[in-house]
């Protein structure tokens, strides 16, 4: 019998959560959650602080576990499953995170390689051709060998974004990656992002309080209130016309 890779998961379903729970201590942030992301969309997860869109992001990068329920990623079992398996699954998604995380030692080239090396086991010359690519992709052709610390943070940003599409994810989770800029360095990532989700065919989940941002990139809004979605659909319904009372509150107050 074949290891359970998932296959009961529709083709047309890249990212499934099935009533996925997850408690800490007593607090259940996500309460029997079930949502799918179709393959080559873009989604984005809104709603009030503390409503678990970060701990969604975090269970796809298996830094952190659920209490039971199943997640599935482009037709493989992320949970529950075997390490092996797991860190199989796990490769088909590439995080940005708030926090730039690069490595400081090394030069933007070396940050951008060294996972394609390590992980995917790229020679030197094919990582490099792959980093440089995607260097000018978001337009840092010619900081290849800086340090992090010569670059301003949207710059560093997105040597991030190379970082992650190095790997070739079918999955980009975005968690707030433009919160811990300064206001001004906030659009050049965001266009590189919207550069990214018009030219490739990459599924995108994003956790964003930038709610212009959502309405150009997104295909489907998912509203999350007490570890459920509570509404879903397009932008420009749920921005322009939510239908549940706890959207309404929360669009009024951040748009
Ligand atoms: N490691 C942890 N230990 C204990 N509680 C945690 C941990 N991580 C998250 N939580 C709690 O889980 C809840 C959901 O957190 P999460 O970061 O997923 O929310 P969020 O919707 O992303 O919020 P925000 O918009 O503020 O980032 C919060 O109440 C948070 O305090």
């Amino acid at each position: 019998m074949p290891a359970d890779t998932g296959h009961t998961v529709p083709n047309d379903e890249l990212i499934r959560f099935t009533n996925v729970t997850k408690r800490f201590g007593d607090n259940t942030v996500l309460d029997d959650l079930c949502f799918s992301v179709r393959p080559g969309k873009h989604v984005t997860l809104i709603g009030p602080s503390g409503s678990g869109k970060t701990t969604i992001l975090r269970l796809l990068m298996t830094l952190t576990m659920p209490d039971s329920g199943t997640i599935d990623v482009d037709g493989g079992r992320l949970f529950p499953a075997d390490e092996r398996q797991r860190r199989e699954v796990r490769k088909r998604i590439g995080m940005v995170f708030q926090q730039f995380n690069l490595f400081p030692n090394m030069t933007v080239l070396r940050n951008i390689t060294e996972a394609p090396v390590r992980v995917l086991g790229l020679s030197g010359d094919e990582a490099e051709e792959r980093a440089r690519g995607l260097l000018d992709l978001v337009g840092l052709a010619d900081r290849a060998g800086a340090r992090p610390s010569q670059l301003s943070g949207g710059q560093q940003q997105r040597v991030a974004i190379a970082r992650a599409l190095a790997m070739r994810p079918r999955v980009l989770l975005l968690d707030e990656v433009t919160s811990a800029l300064d206001p001004e360095l906030v659009a050049g990532v965001l266009d590189v992002l919207r550069d990214i989700a018009r030219t490739t065919d990459i599924t995108m989940l994003c956790v964003t309080h930038e709610m212009n941002f959502a309405r150009d990139i997104s295909d489907e809004v998912l509203m999350f209130d007490a570890g459920k979605v509570i509404e879903s659909g397009p932008p420009e319904k749920m921005f322009s016309e939510p239908e549940n009372a706890r959207t309404r509150e929360f669009l009024g107050a951040v748009l």
